[in-house]
């Protein structure tokens, strides 16, 4: 089956890195320098059969009701490897008639998983968990070759999507309704939880495997069958975890991925977020595209849950800890090269500290070390597309123009493609893009203040509210801030924070609903209320 993708998967981590032809001449500095990275040789394998234990995990084929297909028009497109550029991939071009056609094959599928006992299908998530377990190094290794992140992160990835498949195998037990005390004499009042329905899963290509498991083990657990859109630049990975799903004995429908393109996108949305079948949407992507499917799912009033984009504050009081807090904004800016919606991309820095804090960050940083994420010690690896480099590009030139200091970094990184180097950006002001947009790359931005307040009307004046960061020496005052922070979550002096047993999403334009932890699987239940009469 593979074929063709074995050759090209091997070799794309063989392949030189070139440039994209529109990443030159948008930054203040140097273009890019063509294939500086020729060095690189980050597999040592001539095919996938030797890239990959298990080669079967790699699909070229959508999969619908329990079958690997092809779009219905027969179109594929092409996956690349955003580090080298090449090809690694040509998956199914599918568009709204596939999309009608998946949904429809899990509206079928949907009773009989709904008649399942929790234990049932919770077992056979433990199936699933065990499976990705088992298989880390391959899918880390498929990550990283569609997403660019380095190997390590990758495997962490593999890791935390795990575990909310563990975590939902062991809740699908405990959807409890409750016994409601009557105020009426002769009755009797309970709940119960049952499933949404058919659950459509937009995804993004940031973490292509932990937010397909953040959605899908919640849903399947709850009995909901799901319709999977991954993102276009990582099909790959979500066909792998389909791959594994089937091993595990999800049955045909329940678990269905289509893959398209970019320019299919809007009509696989439109008919995912309006069809009737449909009765729950859950997306993680951009605020702006957020709304698109907000408003199209009014039309048949689903069930939504939303994680949007982010603007992440993290604040440094001068009493903080200053080690614990750089090392806190090195693990949260620096995952997937910034390219992450828990990110810092406003570091409040209080004026006492701020230029040590400055100086001792930018040694740091001016250490990490870019390059091909298959490639042994590499931190940082490309920016996913020519997009996401020309808005870092946009971010940096804009606060430059406006007064920013370049500390460290700044520039386009001499492996050229759509490496950035790791910067730092001091004196930033709140009337740079820096502050009023996430830049979404490896980009430090630092912003001085002076007094409590002034931190927090900064850390809230945005209409972003997914994560904050506040590291301070005084608890009491760690936890005032968090408080007053406008965001749906806050680390305290921890940089780190996500995790499957707590709830993950934000608030403000950053999202509605919240995924992980035990309130994760109510966003697939209803909650059905039973008046019971007639008792004497
Ligand atoms: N809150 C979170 O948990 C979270 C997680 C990851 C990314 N994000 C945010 O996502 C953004 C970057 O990710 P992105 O570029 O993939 O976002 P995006 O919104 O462009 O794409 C996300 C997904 O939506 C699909 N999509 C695009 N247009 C669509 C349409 N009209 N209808 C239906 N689907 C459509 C894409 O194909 C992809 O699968 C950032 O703003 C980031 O903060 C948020
Ligand atoms: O980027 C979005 C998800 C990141 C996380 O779950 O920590």
């Amino acid at each position: 089956m593979v074929g063709q993708l074995d050759a090209v998967a091997a070799s794309a981590a063989l392949h030189p890195i070139r440039p994209p032809n529109h990443s030159r001449g948008l930054t203040t500095g140097t273009t890019p320098t063509g294939n500086a990275a020729s060095n690189i040789h980050a597999a040592s394998a001539e095919s996938a059969s030797e890239f990959l234990d298990d080669p079967g995990l790699l699909r070229d084929e959508a999969y619908v009701n329990g079958k690997w297909v092809k779009a219905k028009g027969g179109k594929t497109y092409e996956v690349t490897d955003p580090a080298t550029h090449v090809v690694i991939a040509k998956v199914p071009s599918m568009g709204a008639a596939d999309t009608r056609g998946a949904i429809e094959a899990a509206a079928a599928a949907w009773e009989g998983w709904k008649q399942k006992t929790p234990k049932q299908r919770g077992d056979v998530l433990r199936r699933w968990y065990d499976l990705i377990q088992h298989h880390t190094m391959d899918l880390a290794k498929i990550l990283t070759l569609e997403n660019g992140k380095p190997l390590a992160e990758s495997r962490g990835e593999v890791g935390y999507g795990a575990s909310f498949v563990e975590f939902y195998a062991e809740e699908a037990k405990r959807a409890y309704g409750e016994v409601i005390p009557s105020p009426i004499p002769g009755r009797r009042l309970v709940t119960i939880k049952q499933p949404v329905g058919v659950a459509a899963l937009v995804t993004p290509w940031n973490f292509p495997i932990a937010m397909i498991t953040r959605k899908a083990a919640p849903a399947l657990a709850a009995g909901c069958p799901v319709v999977i859109k991954p993102a276009e630049d990582t099909p790959l990975s979500a066909l792998a975890l389909a791959e594994l799903a089937e091993r595990a004995g999800v049955p045909p429908g329940i678990l269905n991925v289509l893959t398209c393109p970019r320019e299919h996108a809007a009509e696989v949305g439109l008919e995912l977020s309006t069809s009737l079948n449909v009765r729950k949407l859950s997306f993680t992507g951009s605020t702006k595209v957020g709304k698109i499917l907000m408003r199209d799912s009014a039309s048949t009033v689903k069930k939504l849950s939303l994680e949007l984009g982010g603007n992440a504050p993290l604040i440094v009081f001068d009493d903080a800890d200053i080690e614990n807090a750089i090392n806190g904004v090195l693990a949260a800016k620096f995952r997937n090269a910034g390219q992450t919606c828990v990110s810092p991309n406003r570091l409040l820095v209080q004026s006492r500290i701020y230029d040590e804090f400055v100086s001792t960050l930018a040694e740091k940083v001016a250490n990490l070390q870019v390059g091909h994420g298959l490639q042994p010690g590499v931190q940082i690896g490309p920016l996913i597309n020519p997009g996401g480099l020309e808005k870092v590009q946009r971010h940096v030139h804009d606060a430059v123009k406006k007064g920013a200091q370049v500390v460290t970094g700044g520039d386009l990184h001499a492996l050229g493609g759509t490496f950035f180097e790791p910067t730092v950006l001091g004196d930033c002001r709140p009337d740079m893009l820096v502050f009023t947009e996430e830049t979404f790359g490896p980009v430090c931005s630092v912003f001085k203040f002076q007094a409590e307040a002034e931190a927090i009307e900064m850390a809230n004046a945005t209409p972003f509210g997914l994560a904050a960061y506040v590291f301070a020496g005084d608890v009491g005052k760690g936890w005032r801030v968090a408080e007053a922070i406008e965001a749906g979550m806050v680390g305290v002096n921890e940089g780190m924070i996500s995790t499957a047993v707590a709830p993950f999403g934000g608030v403000k334009e950053s999202g509605v609903g919240r995924e992980g932890a035990k309130v994760g699987i109510d966003e697939y239940l209803e909650t059905k209320y039973l008046c019971l009469g007639s008792f004497r």
